[in-house]
């Protein structure tokens, strides 16, 4: 049987317009509804009854509410499931029939994968997992939560499209790579988290303008 903590390949998935099916409709499967909503999924939840929180999300954000107990049938062409009942042998079940993702709330063991606690700024995300023990995360991610500023993401979105700017200019993926790494040092971030942002920026695009000009005046 798979140990309970042994979830160690981070990754981040595309559900954007995928089948994700929510089995149950209680406080645990509002948590995944939203986040899966969020994340733009195409989301079925099964269960006899929803907490108002489901049903709110589902009016407010729209996924479809299918009131009837597990059957096999709604695992159809699910991409993610979340086996979200109250009741283990119902969840076990599901964690069997599903060919696919498939988080257990109630025994993670008999998942394939696990929800980190997570918290996002524009393009940037920071993904928390301790293993199974989720009111420590929780407590953890307050604590990131200080660090991860809009000004960190608005820095972060005008990195995004100078990337593709570097990209464009004659280079080697090395040169590329040691360029970022020259220029994304300390004190940069230290600007931006003093409120500089904007220094901050001049100083990379001046850096962007003396890699084109080397890129053009090196011999190839
Ligand atoms: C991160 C977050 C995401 C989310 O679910 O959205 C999440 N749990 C959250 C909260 C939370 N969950 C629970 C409490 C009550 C306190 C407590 O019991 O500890 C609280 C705290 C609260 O609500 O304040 C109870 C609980 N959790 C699990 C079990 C089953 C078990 O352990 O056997 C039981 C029932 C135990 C019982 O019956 O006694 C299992 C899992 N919960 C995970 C994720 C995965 C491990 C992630 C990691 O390694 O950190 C894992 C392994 C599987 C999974 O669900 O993917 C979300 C944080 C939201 C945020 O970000 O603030
Ligand atoms: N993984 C986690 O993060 C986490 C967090 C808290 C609790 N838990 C565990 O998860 C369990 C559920 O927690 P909850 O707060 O969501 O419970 P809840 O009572 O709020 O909801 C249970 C839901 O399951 C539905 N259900 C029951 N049998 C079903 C079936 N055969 N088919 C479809 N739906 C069915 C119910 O209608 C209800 O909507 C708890 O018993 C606890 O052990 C897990």
């Amino acid at each position: 049987m798979l140990n309970k903590t042994n979830f160690h390949y981070p990754a981040m998935l595309r559900v954007t317009g995928k089948n994700c099916v929510i089995i149950g409709g209680g406080a645990v499967a509002a948590r995944k509804l939203a986040t899966l909503l969020n994340a733009e999924a195409n989301v079925t939840v099964v269960a006899p009854l929803f907490c108002d929180e489901v049903q709110k999300l589902a009016s407010a954000q729209g996924c479809t509410l299918i009131k009837d107990y597990y059957k096999p049938e709604y695992l159809q062409n699910a991409f993610v499931v979340i086996a979200a009942t109250d009741n283990k042998a119902v969840n076990r079940q599901i964690s069997e029939a599903a060919p696919c993702l498939v988080n257990n709330i109630t025994e993670p063991e008999l998942s394939n994968f696990t929800v980190p606690s997570a918290i996002s700024e524009g393009d940037i995300t920071i993904a928390l997992a301790t293993g199974g023990m989720p009111a420590f995360t929780r407590l953890l991610k307050k604590q990131l939560e200080h660090i991860l500023t809009p000004e960190l993401a608005d820095f972060n979105s005008f990195l995004l499209l100078q990337r593709e700017a570097v990209k464009n200019i004659e280079s080697t993926p090395q040169e590329r790579t040691q360029f970022w790494r020259s220029v994304l040092k300390q004190d940069l971030l230290n600007l931006v988290i003093a409120g500089k942002a904007a220094q901050a920026k001049e100083k990379v695009l001046d850096a962007v303008n003396s890699f084109r000009t080397q890129s053009q005046n090196r011999p190839r």
